[in-house]
């Protein structure tokens, strides 16, 4: 990815002078996609529009009878009858309108949902098909914080502008025919009046956009100070280091420049909006003068000049609503274009190739050649050379100080991040020539940082073969190998129980032993490569000794990369690499390695003399 945002690049293009086409661009993308999360409603809502515009049309005409007919009255008392009918027609075209509106806003409502759930669906595929990398970059992140709070509505808010505007438009057609068979001369000046609401609208949309931009890095950041303060991962150590005030200050930090903010820039769309109103308000009231005049004049009857009256108020609403409609579509369309960028986004290098072929179920070797990762922005290589070759059946260990780049290395073999250089050969095929996603059904892997799932027991291990129907018999065998099952029959809903106390009836289990369900989940989904990040970190010396004497019967002919620190669990590895500072600084068996008097002797010596200081290593 490139450190030039397209948002910033969509934003400076926004304002070009191809608005006209962009527009038009934007109604027809939008307007499809709501087509496609609800036709019938979409044209539920097209339909209501047009009923309520030509009831529109027709309470003028109606208005102009009624008040015929009361000056009439005015002068013969007898032809009150005669007011029974518009009176009636009045009341029926005035319901037809209010009815409409209100049939129409619960409609949209509905067409909303529809297109929220449409939009999740996409941006959540996108999310999850992207590659790791992009995880890394703040970017990313800014532009997911503006699809997730956008990407729900704004499709819509477009078609709604749309709907908005043909309804305004048919509206503005109805009323303004009416007013042209009343005077031709009315018109123009109504239609000048317009113009300064439109005109205004535009730059009030750009303005809400830059708005919005400028404020997502702040905004993400006030989103995490306060999940620090709620979320239960949390809960514990905010207590504990009574972080609640520092945090709360930050917040109120965030929180006043952005009211700062905001108070300057609603000052500036409420200018604007100003500006636009008072242009239109003089355009009406120069209509009414010409009115007045053209009654003087004799050009148009009282009741004409009162229907015109209510025409030249409904026609002023039209072109308000017209510019509403109009400021809400290039609104939103800057942020469409901002979804559009994410959904379109590159999965990533290797990714979503078509006609690539699966790698073999099983491997006999797997080399890492010369391997180089670089994390995006850093200047550092996390891997520098790496070469690492792990046979069918092995358990081969890495081990090294922090930030030796161990977890790097089982990410990369993993397929989790594309190597900078070097590669990686299933069999002496460059893994790159398969599917990744099917190279990543040959492995397992369970990361230091673990997802805790608060799903019940089963699905947190059944998880780990997502696309099949759990097996209860399979999770059970997989909870007995990672020694788990008993805790886990003793829970109040054994395997249906819900492994999260945020749930109703929900239970948590200690560190170690959420260790043993992970451990269980890569069991269960039987790859041939096991990629085990710090194991047994959270278990009793016990639990990590039984895991380890028995890991080789588990894993059954698999074979498994395991990261330590802890080097008395290595020592049975069949090949143990020792990193440092991103390279593999030796290798070789326990024996040989200690032979060799190395860094890996040091290390296991310094650890030994720790637990038995007067030990000879
Ligand atoms: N997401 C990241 N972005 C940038 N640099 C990173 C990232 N993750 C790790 N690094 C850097 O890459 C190097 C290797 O990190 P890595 O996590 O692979 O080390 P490790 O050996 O697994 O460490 P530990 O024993 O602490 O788990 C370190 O210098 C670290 O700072």
């Amino acid at each position: 990815m490139s450190d030039v945002d397209p948002l910033e690049v969509l934003a400076a293009r926004a304002g070009g002078p191809r608005s006209a086409r962009r527009l038009t661009r934007l109604l027809v993308r939008s307007t499809q996609q709501v087509w496609r999360a609800g036709p019938r409603v979409l044209l539920a809502v097209l339909g209501l529009q047009v009923l309520a515009a030509a009831a529109l049309a027709a309470q003028i005409l109606v208005v102009e009878r009624v008040l015929t007919v009361i000056l009439d009255v005015a002068d013969d008392p007898d032809a009150l009858p005669r007011l029974w009918l518009p009176v009636a027609l009045l009341a029926l075209v005035t319901a037809i309108t209010s009815l409409s509106g209100a049939v129409q806003q619960n409609v949209e409502r509905l067409l909303g949902e529809k297109v929220a759930a449409a939009m999740w669906r996409d941006v959540l595929r996108t999310a999850t098909g992207v590659s790791l990398r992009n995880f890394e970059e703040p970017t990313f992140f800014d532009r997911l914080q503006r699809v997730e709070t956008n990407a729900l509505f704004r499709p819509y808010q477009v078609t709604q502008g749309l709907v908005i505007m043909l309804g305004a438009v048919f509206g503005s057609l109805g009323v303004g025919t009416v007013l042209v068979t009343l005077h031709p001369a009315l018109l123009p000046l109504l239609v000048l009046g317009g113009a300064p609401l439109v005109l205004t609208s535009r730059r009030e949309s750009r303005l809400e956009f830059d708005f919005a931009v400028e404020q997502t890095p702040a905004l993400r950041l006030r989103e995490y100070l306060i999940g620090l303060q709620t979320g239960r991962d949390e809960a514990a150590e905010v207590r504990a280091f009574a972080l609640a005030r520092e945090l709360g200050r930050r917040i109120d930090l965030l929180y006043g420049t952005y009211l700062k903010a905001l108070r300057g820039h609603i000052l500036r769309r409420s200018r604007l909006s100003a500006l636009g109103n008072l242009g239109a308000a003089v355009a009406l009231a120069a209509t009414l003068v010409v009115m007045v005049w053209l009654v003087a004049e004799g050009e148009i009857t009282v009741a004409s000049a009162g229907a015109a009256i209510v025409a030249i108020r409904m026609l002023a609403h039209q072109v308000q609503a017209l510019s509403n409609g109009i400021r809400l579509v290039f609104e939103s369309g800057l942020f469409l274009d901002d979804v559009d960028a994410f959904l379109t986004m590159d999965p990533g290098q290797g990714e979503r190739v078509e006609g690539q072929p699966d790698p073999p179920s099983t491997f006999e070797l797997l080399e890492a050649e010369d391997l180089a990762f670089t994390y995006p922005g850093s200047e550092a290589p996390a891997l520098d050379g790496v070469t690492v070759r792990l046979c069918r059946g092995e358990v081969v260990a890495l081990v090294g100080e922090n930030g030796s780049g161990k977890t790097t290395l089982a990410k990369v073999l993993a397929g989790l991040y594309q190597p900078t250089g070097g590669q990686v050969l299933w069999d002496g095929v460059d893994a790159r020539q398969y599917r990744s996603a099917g190279l990543r059904e040959r492995i397992t892997v369970i990361f230091q940082d673990f997802v805790e799932y608060g799903l019940s027991a089963t699905d947190n291990i059944a998880i780990g073969r997502p696309d099949d129907e759990p097996d209860p018999e399979r999770v059970r065998r997989a909870a007995a190998d990672a020694g788990i099952a008993r805790a886990i029959e003793s829970l109040p809903a054994g395997y249906d129980t819900i492994l999260s106390r945020e749930f109703p009836g929900g239970r948590d289990l200690s560190g170690g032993q959420w260790q043993r369900v992970a451990l269980a989940r890569a069991f269960y989904r039987d790859a041939p490569l096991v990629i085990l990040d710090e194991p047994t970190a959270a278990m009793d010396p016990r639990a990590e000794h039984e895991l380890f004497a028995s890991l080789r019967s588990m894993l059954a002919g698999r074979s498994a990369l395991v990261v330590s620190h802890r080097f008395s669990t290595v020592r049975t590895a069949d090949h143990i690499y020792v990193m440092d500072s991103g390279r593999v600084a030796e290798h070789g068996t326990h024996t040989e390695l200690m032979a060799a008097d190395g860094v890996y002797a040091d290390l296991f010596r310094l650890q030994a003399a720790a637990y038995m200081p007067d030990a000879e290593a």
